[in-house]
């Protein structure tokens, strides 16, 4: 088995590390191999995805990705931004199928912007959509208006595309994923204006034919945005398109208390894996040592169940992370009064302990 490991730019190198030392404590066996990607791959080779690393990506069996980006790269052609180098492992891989878990542990309930009641318990799937719509839709580019409010005007465009298979994997996944837990889906579209969204509708409503035991809702995605803060709990699966996924998933990652504790997988028809936090680069904490590295490494606990075949070092992790935030630590993201303020080191090294202090108990 292998792994391959991207940390990229940015707090990306600081989590990346705290993550892999978590996993090399558990001693399993498979081999991990690290590659530049993103800004620090452009500085290197001259492009944010290199051969050699989509390559490693490709034979691997997963791959912890970090994150990238930085506003310095803002002015680059946007082949050679950073962030294409993570839309094209996406596109490359055929990792159509994000899930962003939004769980509430218990002893982040204060962390969060919103009142206790409100997200105590919370535990909600967000299934996005990852290589199709806005982000991948071709035609886009500048050009001269031809028409509208200011014709020869500079302008920009994007399309926005869903053909049906995209929309009917996506929703077998969903509805899938649903039947594993309380059997509900909320699909996110905004039907009453795109006609994307309502191929998307249409579809999702005939692919839920198939699971009749599984309930169905649709939703507009100004009124989910809206109804996510309003009453979290209502939602159990919610599945929509990229670009909505995107934006209603660091919503719901202000429910857990920070963007700093949502994981995400991104897997491809074969199961094959992307595991990175559903945060960016941070630009603005880099190099401080403060990021929260947990994300990162319940991303890591996803590819050992999801990719890797290996639920019980997963339960070991997510049964560690609770450890360590019980006994009080915190990164300055999730941080209380009452509680320890930590680093990312000294979060990662935690986590790893109380995998340690486990792994004597039991033997
Ligand atoms: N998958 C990826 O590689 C992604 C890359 N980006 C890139 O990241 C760069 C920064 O983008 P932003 O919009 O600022 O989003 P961001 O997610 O990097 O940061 C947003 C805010 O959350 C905080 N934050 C993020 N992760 C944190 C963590 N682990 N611990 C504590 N605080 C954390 C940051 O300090 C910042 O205040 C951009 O270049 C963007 O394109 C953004 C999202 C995803
Ligand atoms: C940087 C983007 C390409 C991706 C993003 O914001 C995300 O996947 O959450
Ligand atoms: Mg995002």
């Amino acid at each position: 088995m292998k792994i391959a490991v991207l940390p990229g730019d940015g707090i990306g190198t600081e989590i990346v590390a705290e993550a892999v030392k978590v996993l090399q404590v558990l001693d399993l066996k498979f081999e991990m191999e690290t590659a530049a990607v993103g800004g620090a791959a452009y500085e290197a080779h001259g492009h944010p995805l290199p051969e050699a690393t989509l390559k490693l990506a490709k034979e691997a069996d997963a791959v912890l990705f970090g994150a990238v980006g930085d506003w310095k790269y803002d002015k680059l052609e946007r082949a050679l931004r950073p962030e294409q180098a993570i839309l094209g492992l996406r596109k490359n891989l055929g990792l159509f199928a994000n899930f962003r878990p939004a769980i509430c542990y218990e002893q982040l309930v204060g962390a969060s912007s919103l009142k206790p009641e409100l997200i105590a318990g919370l535990d909600i799937l967000i299934i996005r959509e990852l290589t199709g719509d806005i982000y991948f839709g071709q035609p886009r580019g500048r050009r001269s208006a031809p028409d509208g409010h200011f014709p020869g005007a500079e302008e920009a465009f994007d399309t926005m595309r869903y053909t049906r298979p995209e929309v009917e994997r996506i929703a077998h996944v969903a509805f899938q994923a649903a039947r594993k837990r309380s059997k509900r889906v909320t699909s996110v579209d905004k039907a009453n204006v795109l006609e994307t969204f309502q191929l998307w509708k249409d579809v999702v409503t005939e692919v839920g034919q198939q699971y009749p035991d599984v309930k169905l809702d649709h939703m507009y995605v100004d009124n989910a945005a809206m109804q996510l803060v309003k009453a979290p709990k209502a939602f159990d699966v919610v599945v929509t398109g990229n670009m909505f996924g995107d934006i209603l998933s660091d919503e719901a990652a202000m429910l857990t208390g920070s963007i700093g504790m949502l994981p995400s997988a991104s897997l491809n028809a074969s199961n094959q894996g992307l595991y990175e936090p559903s945060h960016g680069s941070a630009p603005d904490i880099a190099g401080k040592g403060v990021a929260n590295p947990l994300a990162t490494i319940l991303s890591a606990a996803m590819m050992l169940r999801f990719s890797l075949n290996q639920p019980q070092a997963a339960d070991r992790i997510e049964s560690a992370v609770k450890d360590v935030l019980a006994a009080g630590l915190r990164t300055a993201d999730i941080h209380s009064e009452g509680t320890t303020k930590v680093g990312t080191r000294q979060m990662g090294d935690a986590v790893v302990a109380a995998i340690t202090k486990k792994t004597i108990t039991k033997s």
